[in-house]
């Protein structure tokens, strides 16, 4: 019998219950994931009630089923534990925040795991937009399409200067941003400039996206996180529950809606990523990411 989503969830959590404290780590930090291959690398400070988690997934950081399963999972794990308060997203690759979903995920996919990827991904989304924790991106390098939408998930984003770029690009690749996307955006940037980033397939430099509102920050790579952490402290000044009503208030509509069309969604997804057109867009333009090296 197929396991249910929370089961499935049940049963990593338990699989990666076990916190690893290292015999070098400050009493004050508890690392739930800290070998140097997990995919996401969590820990959770004690003293401060912030967690920390960051994408480990070279060389960019792309979403497979994995990726996603691993970082639900540690959200999950996260949001049970009652001192954490906050958490900051990061990556563990300075120059790249992550590349989106991983598109091998799509080319050529075997149904039931191009459903499950995109199951896994609804669930994120909802667990991350919904959060009660506080919760602050902290863009160092490129954010494009999977991963422009993680940071959107989070409740204020702060952003590296230099040539990286963020947006919604679905459209280059010859794909659809679906419909909790584009409401993402629309929540962050309004209805005007996300019309015309998703058409075009924008992707912002760190100044443009400071001037549309799509980051709140931008500072050089090195302060990023002390940025993000200095952040945080006045996120975690408010009241818990004040903050949690009013984000629960503000986005629980949008995480409403994607509930009640989730199996609508995932048909939508497989169906049209199967399509022969949209594979054919895909393999070309996996084909210009390898001849961009040569
Ligand atoms: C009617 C409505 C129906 C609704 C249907 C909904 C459909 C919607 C479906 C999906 C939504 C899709 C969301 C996405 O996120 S798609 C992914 C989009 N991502 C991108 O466009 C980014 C592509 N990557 C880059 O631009 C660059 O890699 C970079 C800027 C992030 C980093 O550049 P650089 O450091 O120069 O690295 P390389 O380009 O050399 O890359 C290294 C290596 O990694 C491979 N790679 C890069 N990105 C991805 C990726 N997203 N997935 C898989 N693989 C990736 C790249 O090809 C290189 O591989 P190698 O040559 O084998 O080393």
């Amino acid at each position: 019998m197929a396991l249910s989503f929370s089961a499935k969830l049940m049963r990593g959590v338990s699989r990666c219950a076990a916190l690893v404290t290292p015999k070098t780590a400050p009493t004050s930090c508890r690392y739930f994931s800290s070998a140097e291959n997990s995919r996401v690398l969590v820990n959770l400070n004690d003293k401060t009630g912030v967690a920390t988690m960051q994408l480990n997934r070279p060389p960019v950081n792309s979403l497979n089923l994995e990726v996603l399963t691993d970082m639900t999972i540690a959200l999950d794990k996260l949001q049970t534990e009652k001192d954490c308060r906050g958490m900051i997203l990061t990556s563990s690759s300075p120059g790249i925040f992550c590349a989106g979903l991983d598109i091998m995920e799509m080319y050529n996919p075997q149904e039931d795991r191009l459903r499950e990827f995109w199951r896994t991904l609804q669930e994120l989304w909802k667990m991350m937009y919904g959060s009660r924790l506080a919760t602050i991106a902290a863009i160092n390098g490129h954010s494009p399409a999977g991963g422009c939408l993680l940071s959107l998930t989070c409740d204020y984003r702060i952003m590296a200067q230099g040539k990286f770029t963020i947006g919604l690009n679905e459209t280059l690749l010859g794909i659809v941003a679906p419909f909790w996307f584009q409401d993402t955006m629309v929540n962050t940037v309004g209805h005007r400039e996300t019309e015309r980033a998703l058409q075009l397939g924008l992707l912002y430099s760190g100044e443009n996206a400071l001037k549309v509102g799509l980051i709140d920050e931008l500072v050089s790579p090195e302060k990023v996180m002390e940025t993000a952490e200095g952040q945080m402290q006045m996120w975690l000044k408010i009241p818990d529950f004040a903050r949690q009503l009013t984000k629960e208030q503000l986005r629980g509509p949008t995480v409403q809606k994607l509930a009640q069309h989730q199996e609508a969604d995932i048909d939508h997804f497989v169906n049209f990523i199967t399509k022969k057109a949209i594979q054919k867009s895909l393999e070309m333009y996996l084909n210009m990411l390898k001849q961009k090296k040569k």
